[in-house]
């Protein structure tokens, strides 16, 4: 396929997702790195940086300098809750379409940037997991929520994550809200003997437990329950390798955009 260079600012290179990103823009002959965003190294190039390939592109520390600055297509968000919404909002004031893997996004905050996307006639994906297996879990659980209606959700992630619950479970719970009535899950007159023992609740009353141990990566189990049966669909990502496709589809396909797109699941048939 003969594609057009799509121009690219990474921001959080050095992260875990950084550096896989770094490598998926190094080997897709369609992408360019123009600039990177970083908490440090400002003025540096990538290529200074221990283990990094030789590109270019020039590190920023200030996201209003560098959108200012850099030509660019696309800004891929790799890094904080707070410092991920800043990029986006500041890279749409700029004309940039943001491809936002960073979670921890709130209802109020997604609204509020749908309508800045439109304003701007720019696209924006906000994407809680780019993993297409994870996708097809959070598809397979809403197709699931029609014919049972008591769920529990448990995401478990490695002990560095700052945000609970994760963008995906959020989402999941989201997805499955749209087929599954709202109700009230358990004994009507159950009682935590321990805070947080039966986990957060949706406004649907749906539950959704957090794990946070060293050694995972990403997973989630989406638990049905019915008269004498279950049903468990569970997602594992081993690796950031395995977000790495959706990445790059969202990149593609933001080009396309004039809007906020929120989830693969509306991208991917
Ligand atoms: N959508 C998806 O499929 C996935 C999303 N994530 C999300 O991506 C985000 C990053 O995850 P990880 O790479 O694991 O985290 P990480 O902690 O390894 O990396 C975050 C990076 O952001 C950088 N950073 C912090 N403040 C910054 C600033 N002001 N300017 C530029 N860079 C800044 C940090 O220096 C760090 O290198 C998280 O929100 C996580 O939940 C993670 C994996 C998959
Ligand atoms: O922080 C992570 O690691 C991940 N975050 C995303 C989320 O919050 O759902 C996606 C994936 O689960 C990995």
């Amino acid at each position: 396929m003969n594609m057009n260079t799509i121009k690219i600012i990474l921001a959080g290179p050095r992260g875990r997702m950084g550096r896989e990103a770094v490598e998926l823009i190094h080997r897709t002959e369609h992408f360019e790195l123009v600039a990177c965003l970083d908490r440090v190294n400002g003025g540096k190039k990538l290529s200074e940086l221990e283990g990094f390939p030789s590109m270019d592109a020039k590190i920023f520390t200030d996201a209003n300098e560098c959108f200012a600055a850099v030509e660019a297509d696309v800004l891929i968000d790799l890094t904080t809750p707070e410092i991920g919404k800043l990029h986006t909002r500041l890279a749409l004031e700029h004309g940039i379409r943001p491809v936002v893997g960073t979670t921890g996004f709130n209802e109020e905050e997604l609204k509020e940037l749908t309508q800045l996307a439109e304003e701007k006639k720019t696209g924006v994906i906000i994407a809680p997991n780019f993993a297409v297996g994870a996708i097809l879990m959070m598809k397979f659980a809403q197709m699931a929520a029609k014919h049972l209606q008591d769920v529990e959700i448990i995401e478990l992630h490695h002990d560095r994550k700052l945000d609970a619950p994760s963008g995906t479970a959020i989402k999941t719970a989201e997805l499955i809200s749209k087929t599954r009535e709202a109700k009230k899950q358990g004994h009507p007159d159950e009682e935590e003997q321990l805070k947080g023992a039966r986990g957060a609740e949706t406004k649907d009353g749906i539950r959704i437990h957090s794990v946070r141990l060293p050694g995972l990566v990403a997973h989630q189990e989406v638990i049905f329950g019915g008269e004498g049966q279950s049903l468990t669909i569970k997602h594992d990502s081993y690796n950031r390798a395995s977000f790495m496709s959706g990445v790059k589809l969202a990149v593609e396909t933001i080009m396309t955009l004039d809007m906020l797109v929120y989830g693969l699941e509306n991208i991917i048939e």
